[in-house]
């Protein structure tokens, strides 16, 4: 199966072709540990979950690797104003960080590198470029990339020096030649973390650690660079240009950028402070409620955030989890189906709609579409069609999205024919106390009824109820 994808770098859908055929290396830059994370961060962590899992699907050997920068001034200020150090704000957080990513159903990717354990490579990566002319150090010990000595700089994020140069204020603080140059070495301040290097005690400045990482771990040039769009300027840009000066390559043949969540305008952001946590919406919608609101959208496209949009997630998910449900009540242990050209067709469909820039609403589509087969194929009492339907659900297209995985048995631990009965004989209750004029209580039912997504109508033949 041809994959196709929209590759950021190129500004156009590509044909992804791994370097090595048969086997994928990507890179997803991953958070800066100094808060626990929200949606937005979410968001890559998903998308290229999903991705992955995907590819893996059609055939590739995946090997993914996603940092933690867990040296910064915003873990550093943290660390401050809590009094401890920098290390326990980082593993604080990176702890956390696991906590969510498990609770979400993201699979750990296979490297989870960080910057402080790379500290000699990235010293060395930078003596390389000092070498090599494209960088150097000045007077107080902070090391800058040289720009300028670049011919294709902007080529990822498409800005042009000269652009740059007008809308850059000139930091006169700053020892740097020219106000494009960006930091790869950064002096230490009294009290700050430092590691020893050629120039002065200090840190690394925040692009190199990607550059570093991604190559000790998955070569001068792997397959995928992904990240959020927030990140193509500076910081991918900048990556690109360091491996151009280090090995006269980009160091990723295919750019993948997700688009950003946004409240009223704004990127979710922690500097922000518009965030809404993982763990609220997991806790509040469950993982699923959350994945599907991250899925339902192109991935390229901005999302607007909002609990509402989470809360009609909540509903498709339910809608999911309930035929899934009513399947395994009759069947504990369903059984493999035949593959038959319908089964194939479907599959078909959905891979398709993935191959194509990884179109997971066309995908998605397919899948709701297979969920109102399955009710209909178990309201027919056509149990092999059913199978069908439900291995497509739970075995194939759940598994490549990350979806459905668990969660629908416990979630509402009656079988769906217990809360039949329960709402009927509610309704029941609520027209006796109508017969006799006790219009508050009927109405208090209706309401409490309506509350759990419940709606009641009265119809000439007595009250029925749907989901809302
Ligand atoms: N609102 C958002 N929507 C989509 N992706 C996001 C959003 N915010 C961050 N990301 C992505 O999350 C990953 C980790 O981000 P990072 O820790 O650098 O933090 P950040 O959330 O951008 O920082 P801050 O919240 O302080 O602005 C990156 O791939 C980034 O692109
Ligand atoms: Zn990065």
């Amino acid at each position: 199966m041809k994959v196709y994808v929209y590759d950021t770098l190129r500004k156009e859908k590509v044909e992804f072709e791994p370097i090595e055929p048969g086997s994928v290396r990507m890179y997803v830059c991953g958070p800066t540990v100094y808060n626990y994370i929200h949606v937005g961060n979410a968001r890559p962590m998903v998308v290229f979950d999903a991705f992955r899992r995907f590819l893996e699907y059609v055939g590739y050997k995946v090997t993914l690797v996603q940092n933690f920068t867990d040296i910064d001034d915003k873990i550093i200020n943290e660390a401050r104003e809590w009094g401890v150090d920098w290390k326990t704000v980082a593993d604080t957080f990176i702890a956390e960080y696991f906590h969510d990513a498990h609770t979400l159903g993201v699979r750990a990717a296979n490297f989870h590198p960080r910057t402080t354990d790379f500290v000699p490579e990235i010293v060395e990566a930078i003596e390389r470029m000092i070498q090599k002319g494209f960088a150097y150090p000045t007077a107080n010990g902070d090391v800058y990339f040289s720009v300028r000595k670049l011919e294709n700089y902007g080529m990822l994020s498409g800005k042009r020096i000269e652009d740059l140069i007008a809308g850059a204020r000139v930091e006169v603080s700053e020892h740097k030649k020219d106000p494009l140059d960006f930091v790869l070495w950064k002096s230490g301040k009294p009290q700050e973390p430092v590691w020893d290097s050629p120039w002065c005690k200090g840190r690394p400045g925040w692009h190199i650690e990607c550059s570093v990482m991604s190559q000790k771990l998955l070569g001068e040039m792997f397959d995928l660079h992904g990240g959020g769009e927030d990140l193509i300027f500076p910081h991918h840009e900048d990556e690109i240009a360091q491996s151009i000066a280090l090995t006269g390559k980009p160091p990723a043949k295919y750019w993948m950028h997700n688009g950003m969540i946004i409240v009223r305008g704004d990127k979710m952001s922690k500097s922000v402070g518009n965030i809404f946590l993982v763990r609220e919406a997991v806790g509040r919608y469950g993982k699923d409620a959350v994945k599907l609101f991250l899925l339902s959208k192109h991935y390229r496209s901005p999302i607007e955030f909002s609990e509402e949009a989470l809360e009609d997630n909540k509903r498709a998910v339910n809608r999911v989890y309930g035929a899934l449900r009513r399947f395994n009540d009759k069947y504990p242990y369903p059984l493999v189906p035949k593959v038959d050209a319908e089964i194939r067709d479907y599959e078909t469909r959905f891979l398709e709609a993935l191959s194509d820039d990884f179109n997971t609403p066309q995908a998605l589509a397919v899948l709701f579409e297979v969920v109102k087969e399955l009710n209909r194929s178990m309201d027919e009492g056509s149990d092999e069609r059913a199978l069908k339907m439900y291995h497509l659900i739970k075995r194939v297209f759940g598994p490549i999205l990350g979806l459905f995985d668990t969660g629908y048995e416990t979630e509402q631990k009656a079988s769906v024919e217990s809360v039949d009965k329960l709402i009927t004989s509610l309704i029941d209750l609520r027209s006796e106390f109508r017969k006799n004029k006790q219009y508050d209580i009927a109405d208090k039912i209706r309401n409490a009824l309506s509350e759990a997504n419940i709606v009641l109508i009265d119809t000439p033949e007595g009250t029925k109820y749907e989901w809302r």
